[in-house]
This record gives C-alpha cells, structure tokens and sequence, in this order.
C-alpha cells in the first residue's frame, strides 16, 4: 500500500474550536498545534496494514457471540444484576463506580488541566433503537453536547459515516470521527490562535485507498443478505455494518456463514462485532483509540501531562479508545452499560439519559468553578 490517507483542508467553517473562557484551565496551551508533522505521522501508522486493534470473530464462537449482544442476554444480565448475583454486579460497580456518583473525584482530576471531551453516539447520545435510521437524538441531549462544547473541545467518535451522525447530531462546533475513526474532520493547524484558521478544518482520512472495495463488499452483502428477513446492510463510508437485530435468531448461523463467505474474496478487510452488528473494516491499524490520539495531538496536547481527556462509549469498539487512555495514564474513560461488562473503562454510566447528567453536571461545574476564586 502506498498511499492509505488523505488530509483535505476543509474551506467552510464546519469545523472550529470552541471557546474557552474558563479561568482554571489554560486554553489554547501555550504551545503550537502540530497541523502537517501530525498528519503525515499519523499517515504513516495508518500505512501499517495488519490485524487491526478490534477482535476478530473467528472459529464457532459466531452465534455464542451474537447471542452476547442480544436482549435475551441483556435481560439475563438485568436479571443479574437484580440479584441472582449481586454480588457480582456491586464488584463490578466497585470496579467501575458511576461517574455520577463519583462526580467529584472526576473533576479532581482535571485538576490543571483542559477537559477535552470524546463521545460516541449510538447508545451513549442515542438510545439503542431497532432502526438504525431512526437513531434520533433527543434536543435535550443536544442542548447538552452544545453546552459542554461552549466550555470544552468537543468530539464525536462514531462507527457510523461522518456525514450520517453529523445528520442526527446538527452541531458545527463539535469535530466528528466516523467509520470508527476513519474519517476525521479535526482541528486546523494553528486553529485556537487565528479567525481564518478557525474557518477551517482538515479531514483526515487513513483508509481512503479502500474506498471502492467497501463499496463492492456493500453491494454484495446486500445482494446476499436479501434473502434474510430483517437483516440490513448500512454504508458507513469506510465500513460496512451488518445488522442482525431484527433477524430471528434461528437465522443468525446462516446470517453469519453468508457474510464470511462474502469475506473471504476481501482478505484486506476484518469483520469485528458490535451490538447486534457485525462491522467490516479495513486491516489497518486505526480505530477510535488512534483517532482519540490523533485528535489530542492535533489539538496540541500530544505527550502532555496538562490535558484530561473523556471519553464516553458504550461499544465494544470504545474499549480501543478507553484502552488508550489506561496506556497514557491519564483520562477519565466511562463505559455506557446497565449490566457488568468486560471493560477498560473506569468509570461507568447506565444509560444516554445518565450521560445527559453527567454532561450537564460538567458545565455547571465549570460555570460555578469560574464564579469561584481559583485554588490551584
Ligand atoms: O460507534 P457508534 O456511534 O456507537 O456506532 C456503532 C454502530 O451504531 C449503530 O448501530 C447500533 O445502533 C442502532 C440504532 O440504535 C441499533 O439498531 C444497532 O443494533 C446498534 O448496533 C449504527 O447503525 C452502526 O452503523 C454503527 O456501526
């Protein structure tokens, strides 16, 4: 592979820095935003073809894994949780305490430092609904993600294309990663420090040379999942999704079988799952960890102790970015989850109207912690 990205300076002004006036946090950093020398590294780790960070599904564990992902398992998780094993479930909380419970101890830690905000957006701004089209977010949660980006940069970490979640979330102040982070439209060099440079963005697109093979592998896994009802196929751009929520269980095996059969013509790409879902993406090493990376640095918080960066996911694919932030020793990661969950996450939330708590909690915080006079 020669050439795996794209960068795009973006002319319009979808893409800008919020403003920051808070008294505690320095920002913009006195340092300069690495814009080009950023890029190019990061085009670099995208070049890397290989296992890719998301697991693969592999082996006969096709339907056990499906079933993980599914309401039956949900509601035997709930029933768990309300106490065939409690004891279970308070480890895990003790583990993974709410971080709305332990809101203060959260925004200690940001102690020093900018907040810079990362969210995913099925199932952690939207609920999980049977038509992935009609994945809406209320305008209350809007007003939220508006509000915590007047205070704090803010960005959307999506599987879906860039432009389908820009549809549901309707806000141009806010960066978005789509295709699970394959498409980024980011921060401009120098961006906090010039108007012009505020009027621009940067598109950063790592898997760009597979974009007609997701195209055919789109076309002919829908072709090939016609003939199972209630199966969809979604076009995410650089990723293909696989819905398997409102397929009858008896069909997954044969659901499962067609997709890999489909697969096997396509060995540059890897089938991961989701949450009712299975994804196809390209072998290269990018996911929403790397884009939580490549955002920070674009911002100009790379190898930096003064930034806290939070993230908020409830997919399997967030566990990247959550790992990412256990590796840097620093951020606050909150899994999304009613049930206990194998997570790198620290914190936990059960629900998007949890998130809209939390998020609502953090800019009063920051509005009050202004009025104050300043303790660090
Ligand atoms: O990273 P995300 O923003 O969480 O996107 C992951 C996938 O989300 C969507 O699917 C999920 O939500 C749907 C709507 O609630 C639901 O019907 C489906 O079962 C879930 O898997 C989206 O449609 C996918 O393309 C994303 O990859």
């Amino acid at each position: 592979m020669t050439k795996q990205g794209v960068v795009v300076p973006v002319p319009e002004a979808a893409v800008a820095v919020p403003p920051n006036t808070a008294p505690l946090f320095q920002y913009p950093p006195p340092r300069a935003a690495p814009g080009i020398a950023v890029r190019k590294k990061y085009l670099q780790m995208g070049a890397a073809a290989g296992a890719g960070a998301g697991a693969r599904i592999g082996g006969g564990g096709w339907v056990e894994s499906m079933r993980a992902s599914s309401p039956t398992h949900a509601r035997a998780a709930a029933a768990l949780a309300a106490g065939v094993d409690e004891e279970r479930y308070a480890e895990w909380m003790v583990k993974h305490p709410s971080a709305l419970g332990m809101f203060d101890q959260v925004v200690a830690a940001s102690k020093g430092k900018q907040i810079v905000v990362f969210l995913d957006y099925d199932g952690t701004l939207s609920p999980i609904v049977d038509d992935p089209d009609a994945a809406y977010m209320s305008d209350t949660m809007r007003r939220a993600v508006r509000s915590v980006a007047k205070h704090f940069p803010t960005a959307i970490v999506s599987g879906r294309c860039r432009d389908k979640v820009f549809e549901f979330v309707k806000l141009a102040e806010l960066y978005y990663a789509g295709s699970h982070g394959m498409d980024i439209k980011g921060p401009a060099k120098g961006s906090r420090h010039t108007k012009a440079a505020k009027a621009k963005g940067v598109l950063f697109q790592p898997a760009s040379q597979f974009l007609p093979m997701i195209e055919q592998v789109h076309d002919s896994l829908v072709e090939k999942t016609k003939c199972i009802p209630g199966a969809k196929v979604e076009n995410n751009k650089f990723c293909v999704s696989v819905h398997f929520r409102c397929v009858d269980e008896k069909s997954w095996s044969t659901l499962a079988d067609l997709v890999k059969s489909v697969l096997t013509d396509y060995p540059k790409l890897k089938l991961t799952q989701g949450r009712m879902v299975f994804e196809v993406r390209p072998t290269i090493k990018w996911d929403k960890g790397k884009a939580l990376e490549f955002l920070l640095e674009s911002l100009g918080f790379a190898d930096c102790t003064d930034v806290l960066p939070v993230y908020i996911g409830d997919d399997r694919t967030d566990e990247d970015a959550f790992k990412v932030l256990r590796k840097r020793g620093q951020g606050v990661g909150i899994l999304v989850s009613k049930h206990p969950k194998d997570t790198s996450a620290s914190y936990s939330l059960q629900e998007p109207a949890e998130v809209m708590e939390f998020l609502l909690r953090l800019v009063e915080w920051e509005r009050l912690s202004k009025a104050r006079p300043a303790k660090w």
